[in-house]
């Protein structure tokens, strides 16, 4: 082995070369045995939770998985950053998991969204993904048992909440299991050979549109902005139009085979979107919890300030509030709060004993890890 100081004479390089990649060899070999005896690991698992409830074992534990990926993060001695490798224990315990039981998720699709491309991120690559055309039909896709989780946007850091999730929340008993970030890269995309200067016609997402107009101002002033249903579908679009141009995700740009003419041209560099992922379970105690509630309150002075007050009094970190129409007409409101703690956490059940006795609802939508990756 050589240290970085000692220089390797050009000679010497073919021989250092095979040195180190014996080196290699010998460590992925290492690694090989040790990925399997995890996944021999899982199998073992799924056999006790199944020996423990036969009808409706339940295999994905997410406040387990977000302990895996933080305690690999706290681990790492580098020089690889703790995302990176993260991202590749995220993918070996997908792969663990599908050995348990193949886990099948709806979302909000078509095929090509930032939504697909967020439940790649949260379950990994060995998930099977299921488009669906609308936010409320993921939700009755995993009412209806078809599918065991659901992906849908609540909020974009440049264009706020996503009211129809929150409005499908009020409607639904489903549970909120987890949550994901995702950077949204736009690129603009066309078929093979197409120049800019050529293009005419831009699709996109109405809100892509926005996110990007600055860019196209500079760049492409005089091309029609044309706004359609989804990014993906942009992308769907300019396949047999020479001289149109997509902004979507690299995602759509592989599906659709288009050529990526240019990356990366969002106004805000720092533009992401949080994803919820939504079940029927309820998440125990990962140590890094946070909880959504939605809450109903009597339309009468001081509302707002007790409901805060209940919060205060018990040092609970309150990371967001949000007003909704109630949909019971009469301009009555309902909150959606989000802190950290969990459910179970004895401060946390003391604040909502004290919440209940001013509210006229609380409905706990959910307790799950904040998101790790
Ligand atoms: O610990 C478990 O319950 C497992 O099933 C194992 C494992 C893993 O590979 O680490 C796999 C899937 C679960 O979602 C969580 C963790």
């Amino acid at each position: 082995m050589t240290d970085n100081k000692t220089p390797i004479l050009p000679g010497n390089e073919e021989a250092e070369l095979k040195k180190l990649r014996i080196e290699i060899d010998r460590l992925d070999t290492e690694m090989v045995a040790l990925i399997s005896q995890r996944a021999e690991c899982a199998m073992r698992v799924a056999a006790v939770k199944l020996q423990a409830d036969p009808g409706s074992a339940v295999f994905y534990r997410p406040e387990r998985e977000a302990q895996v990926l933080s305690q690999v993060m706290e681990r790492n001695p580098g020089p690889l950053g703790n995302e990176d490798m993260a991202r590749l224990f995220r993918e070996i315990m997908s792969a663990c998991l599908a050995l348990e039981k193949p886990l099948e998720v709806a979302y909000l699709g078509p095929e090509g969204t930032f939504t697909q491309q967020a439940a790649k991120k949260h379950f990994g690559q060995w998930v099977i993904t299921k488009p669906m055309p609308a936010i409320d039909e993921v939700f009755r896709e995993v009412e209806a048992g078809a599918v065991q989780y659901g992906v849908v946007p609540i909020e974009n850091s440049t264009e706020g909440v996503v009211n129809h999730t929150l409005d499908t929340f009020m409607s639904s008993n489903l549970k909120i299991c987890g949550e994901v970030e995702l950077r949204i890269h736009h690129h603009l995309m066309a078929g093979p050979n197409t120049r800019l200067d050529k293009i005419t016609r831009v699709y996109s997402h109405q809100q892509s549109l926005a996110q990007c107009r600055k860019w196209l101002d500079a760049h492409m002033p005089l091309a029609e902005r044309i706004a359609v249903s989804s990014n993906a579908e942009a992308a769907k679009r300019v396949k047999g139009e020479w001289s149109s141009a997509a902004i979507a995700g690299e995602m759509a740009s592989e599906l659709y085979d288009l050529e990526i003419i240019e990356t990366k041209i969002e106004d805000s560099p720092d533009n992401s979107t949080r994803f919820l992922i939504i079940g029927t379970q309820n998440v125990g105690l990962s140590g890094g919890d946070k909880t959504s509630l939605v809450v109903s309150m009597r339309n009468e002075p001081g509302a707002l300030y007790h409901l805060l007050k209940s919060f205060n009094d018990f040092g609970i970190d309150m990371t967001r509030l949000e007003s909704r129409p109630s949909l019971s007409g009469n301009w009555t409101y309902v909150f959606f709060i989000d802190f950290v703690g969990h459910i179970s956490d004895p401060t946390v059940i003391e604040a909502m004993e004290v919440l209940k006795k001013t509210a006229v609802d609380v409905k706990v939508l959910g307790s799950y890890p904040k998101g790790v990756l």
